[in-house]
Order: structure tokens, then C-alpha cells, then sequence
């Protein structure tokens, strides 16, 4: 099934208020799926329900085949999936092995499956240089690489990741970031991620923005930049006042500041023709291509 997770008119209420309002979406097998959301949007209520913790008010979902709140189904999709929180949950006391070992333990690993799926965890983890400390000593990166490890160690097919980067200095950011990414190449996991970090969102095969509880635009990165983001075009004139002539002379709409004209171009090669037909009056340009973070802003303006 090409599918790992199949969502069909999800509702949530808390008593009277509806915090999910009939969401459906996909997300396939093996790749890297971005949900992202103004806060207060639904995400965690979301991922607390496919996680099996958070019973939901109707509708359909299937997570690996497995249909949730059906018979026993529940038990085996917790079986299949990896969840890290925004809150850790493992124990302060215990050093960092210990927890992902007791953790393990819980799956009803054999000795042998739990002593290779450490080894695996570690390795991706880099946890050698603090098994041996207690989790409570560890800073707030070494946390999250045991809080990551400690979700991988049954080998789940799909990992939920709810922001998992928040907080992290950037070279932590990187570590963790390149990790899940190399984990979803490497082994073809499913990652299911939600960030307020428009650069990690770029790089899902998929996005889906929820606002209100409700789904406001779903895609591919590029999809989405396409419909809501632009590039814009930055330009100096050697003479400021020819300069503003010029693009009044060609109907061209620009914002002016501190002497740099910005202009929105279609893309990259409307941008060259531009420059091309007045290259005698520019001093210097600079393309400024359309961002995730432009998308986000777009698309949770918007009245829905
Ligand atoms: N236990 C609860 N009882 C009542 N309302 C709740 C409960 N949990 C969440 N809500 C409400 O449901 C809505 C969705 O909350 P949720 O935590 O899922 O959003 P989120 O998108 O994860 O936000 P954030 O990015 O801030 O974590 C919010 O309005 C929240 O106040």
C-alpha cells in the first residue's frame, strides 16, 4: 500500500468546541510529510489522535494498514510507530541507556533484537559520548538525541516528530535535522513532522497546512511557492530619479527604500528580461526567490 496514513472527515471536539473540523489527507509510504499551523490550529490534537492517545469525535483513519479504535488494532499500530513529544518522557534518573533499554523492554524485544536495535539508535544518535549520564544532567540537544533514540528503539515504520528542533541552538538543529533526514533516506521510514521552521518544512515531500482545525492548503513545497509565494526582483539605478522614470515609463509597480526598487517578477527568466532592457540604468540587482516562509504567512492571512 502506497499509503502509511489515510485520513478521511476527522473531527475533534473538546465539549463544545471543535478543535478538528473533518480533515482529510494523505501521507505515502517512506517519505518526509511536513504539517504545519499557527498555534492553536490542531496539530498536536492531530498527532496525540494517530498516536492513539486521544480518541477522536468520528471519522476514518488508517495508520499502516490498521484502522484506528477498531478491535485490537490500536495495540498494533502503537506496535508500528515512534512518537517524540515536545516534552521528553524519559526518566531524569536514569542515565541514557538505561531509559532507552527499559523503553525497549516494553516492546517485548528479545535480547538480541534490543541489543542490535541499540546499536542501530546509537549509531544514528551518536550516543556514545553519554549513555553513561543520567538523562537529567544532559543539555537540551543531548536530550533530544536520547528523547529520538528512545522512540527508534522497536524500529518503528513511522516516526511523528512534533517540533523537534524547537529550542535547539542551529548546530544542534543540523545534527537532529540531518539525522531524521538521513534516517527517512537510509531506511525508509515514514516521518511525520510538525515545525514552526519554514527551512525544514521546505524540504518535505509534502505539506499540509491546517488552520482552525480546518486544512487550508496541502502540497508539494514547490506546489505551494507556485500558487502563494513570488520572486521579486531588487534593483539599485545608477541615477535614482531615471531609475523611478523608467519603471513608471513600463507600468512596473515597485516598492522603493533606501534607493533599492523591488519589483515581483514571475520567476527567475522575467526577472533577466527585466534586466536586460535596462541594463544601462542598473548598478546592481539581486533575485530574491519566494520562501516557505512566504507561503506560511500567505496562506494563514488569509481569511478562510
Ligand atoms: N484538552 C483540551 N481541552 C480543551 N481544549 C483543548 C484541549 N487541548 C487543546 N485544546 C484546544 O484545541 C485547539 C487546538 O490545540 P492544539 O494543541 O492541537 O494546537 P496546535 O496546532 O498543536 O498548537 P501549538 O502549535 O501551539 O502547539 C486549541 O484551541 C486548544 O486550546
Amino acid at each position: 500500500m502506497k499509503e502509511i496514513i489515510q485520513i478521511e472527515n476527522l473531527h475533534k471536539s473538546y465539549g463544545k468546541y471543535e478543535a478538528i473540523k473533518g480533515i482529510s489527507f494523505s501521507v505515502e509510504r517512506g517519505t518526509l510529510f511536513a504539517f504545519l499551523g499557527t498555534n492553536g490550529a490542531g496539530k498536536s490534537t492531530t498527532i496525540e489522535i494517530l498516536c492513539t492517545l486521544l480518541k477522536k469525535s468520528s471519522g476514518i483513519v488508517k495508520i499502516n494498514g490498521y484502522m484506528l479504535d477498531s478491535s485490537d488494532h490500536n495495540a498494533e499500530i502503537r506496535k508500528s510507530i515512534g512518537v517524540v513529544f515536545q516534552q521528553s518522557l524519559l526518566d531524569e534518573r536514569l542515565t541514557v541507556y538505561e531509559n532507552i533499554i527499559h523503553r525497549g523492554k516494553m516492546y517485548n524485544l528479545s535480547k538480541q533484537e534490543l541489543a542490535e536495535n541499540y546499536q542501530f539508535v546509537s549509531t544514528y544518535l551518536n550516543l556514545g559520548d553519554i549513555e553513561k549520564q543520567k538523562y537529567g544532567t544532559l543539555s537540551g540537544g543531548q536530550k533530544r538525541r536520547a528523547d529520538i533514540a528512545r522512540a527508534l528503539i522497536h524500529r518503528p515504520t513511522l516516526l511523528f516528530l512534533d517540533e523537534p528542533t524547537t529550542g535547539l541552538d542551529p548546530q544542534t538543529r543540523q545534527f537532529v535535522w540531518q539525522t531524521i533526514r538521513q534516517l527517512q533516506q537510509e531506511t525508509n521510514m515514514t516521518v511525520f513532522l510538525t515545525t514552526h521552521y519554514m527551512e525544514e518544512a521546505a524540504m518535505a515531500h509534502k505539506v499540509v497546512v491546517l488552520k482552525q482545525g480546518e486544512i487550508v492548503a496541502e502540497g508539494t513545497p514547490d506546489e505551494l511557492k507556485t500558487k502563494y509565494a513570488y520572486d521579486q526582483l531588487a534593483l539599485v539605478f545608477h541615477n535614482f530619479t531615471e531609475g523611478a522614470h523608467w519603471l513608471q515609463e513600463h507600468n512596473i509597480s515597485y516598492a522603493e527604500k533606501q534607493g533599492i526598487f523591488t519589483i515581483r517578477v514571475q520567476s527567475t527568466l522575467h526577472a533577466l528580461a527585466l534586466l536586460k532592457q535596462a541594463e544601462a540604468l542598473v548598478a546592481s540587482f539581486e533575485v530574491i526567490k519566494g520562501t516557505m516562509d512566504d507561503v506560511f504567512i500567505h496562506i494563514t492571512k488569509q481569511e478562510v
